[in-house]
């Protein structure tokens, strides 16, 4: 469904993103993952015609048959928020202040051209599908009346607006505490058409998406199935990468048992690599994440 061959991005003469070629196909989840400054919102921003003054994209992308590279402003601005869209990290820089949340879903669907009752009436019934409480109240309230996670519930509800073909996030959920983080990632895996999903978090790829795409210094280095790319890497970043995540967000280490799956009720329940390690047993409920080398374990645990 969208094709990426060969994108470059440039500010002047320096070469930022180098030859990335992708495919996400309909349904399909993919995650971007790489250090800071790889060129994950780069490549992501030149999808959706938002690359910053001075930065310019030139290569080929193709959602569907439609060219999103090198194409006016005025083709990208028809497609940007109707059959792309995108949810950004932090939701208060994306959202108008001034305006109220439900204004602010409609506002997305009357310019592309829906009624404004119309607009006003599915702004509530969406704000209602990303599961906020109290839909009607939330439609009249501004952004600052709302916690962090619940204006991030809004960014995907206007995400959502006109029914995406392919959903972009970028760090959705970094600045949102652990437990709404995998809420919010529960959410977006469930109502994401197609996903391209960027991190640095390599236990958030592993919960959300079949396949992983690795960026380093602008260029894709690494690509494949999940636990392809989790248990075989082969460039040394992303051995590196899988190495250090052993450390889990909240910077306990957990664990490493060569070889084997860890005891039963070792880990707590509500990981988020149940079914996803290739050494699960009846007993390994909660699996961890296979890491680098094959064999040593580690484990993210939203709720502890
Ligand atoms: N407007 C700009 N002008 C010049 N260089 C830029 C501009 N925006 C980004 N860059 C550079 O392009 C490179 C890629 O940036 P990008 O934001 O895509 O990285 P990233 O992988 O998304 O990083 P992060 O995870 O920190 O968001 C970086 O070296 C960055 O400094």
């Amino acid at each position: 469904m969208l094709t990426v061959e060969g994108l470059h991005v440039r500010a002047d003469a320096v070469e930022l993103v180098h030859d990335v070629s992708f495919t996400i196909a309909p349904g399909e989840r993919v995650g971007l993952i790489g250090e800071s400054g790889s060129g994950k919102s780069l490549t992501a921003l030149s999808l959706m015609g938002l690359l910053p003054e001075g930065v310019t994209a030139s290569g080929r992308a193709r959602l569907g048959e439609r060219d999103l590279v090198g194409v006016p402003e005025s083709r990208v601005k028809d497609l940007r928020g109707r059959a792309l869209s995108m949810v950004f990290q932090e939701p208060m820089t994306a959202l108008n202040p001034l305006m109220r949340v439900g204004a602010q879903v409609a506002e997305v669907m009357t310019l592309h051209g829906r009624p404004r009752h119309e607009a006003r009436e599915r702004a509530v019934e969406l704000l209602e599908r990303v599961r906020l409480p109290e839909p009607g109240q939330i439609a009249r309230a501004y952004p600052h009346q709302l916690s962090g996670g619940q204006r991030q519930r809004v960014m995907l509800a206007i995400a959502l607006a006109n029914g995406p073909e392919l959903l972009i996030c970028d760090e959705p959920t970094t600045a949102l505490d652990v437990t709404v983080q995998k809420q919010m990632l529960d959410l977006i895996a469930e109502v994401a058409p197609a996903l391209l999903f960027i991190t640095h978090d390599l236990a958030v790829i592993a919960s959300m998406c079949e396949r992983v795409l690795v960026m380093y210094g602008g260029r894709v280095v690494e690509s494949g199935p999940l636990r392809d790319v989790f248990t075989r890497p082969r460039h040394r970043y992303t051995q590196g990468l899988l190495a250090a995540s052993r450390l889990t967000p909240r910077g306990t280490r957990l664990p490493t048992i060569a070889g084997s799956v860890p005891p039963a009720g070792r880990f707590p329940s509500g990981c988020v690599f149940r079914n996803r390690c290739p050494h699960a047993t009846p007993a390994c409920e909660t699996t961890p994440a296979l890491t680098g080398d094959g064999h040593a374990h580690a484990c993210w645990h939203p709720a502890d």
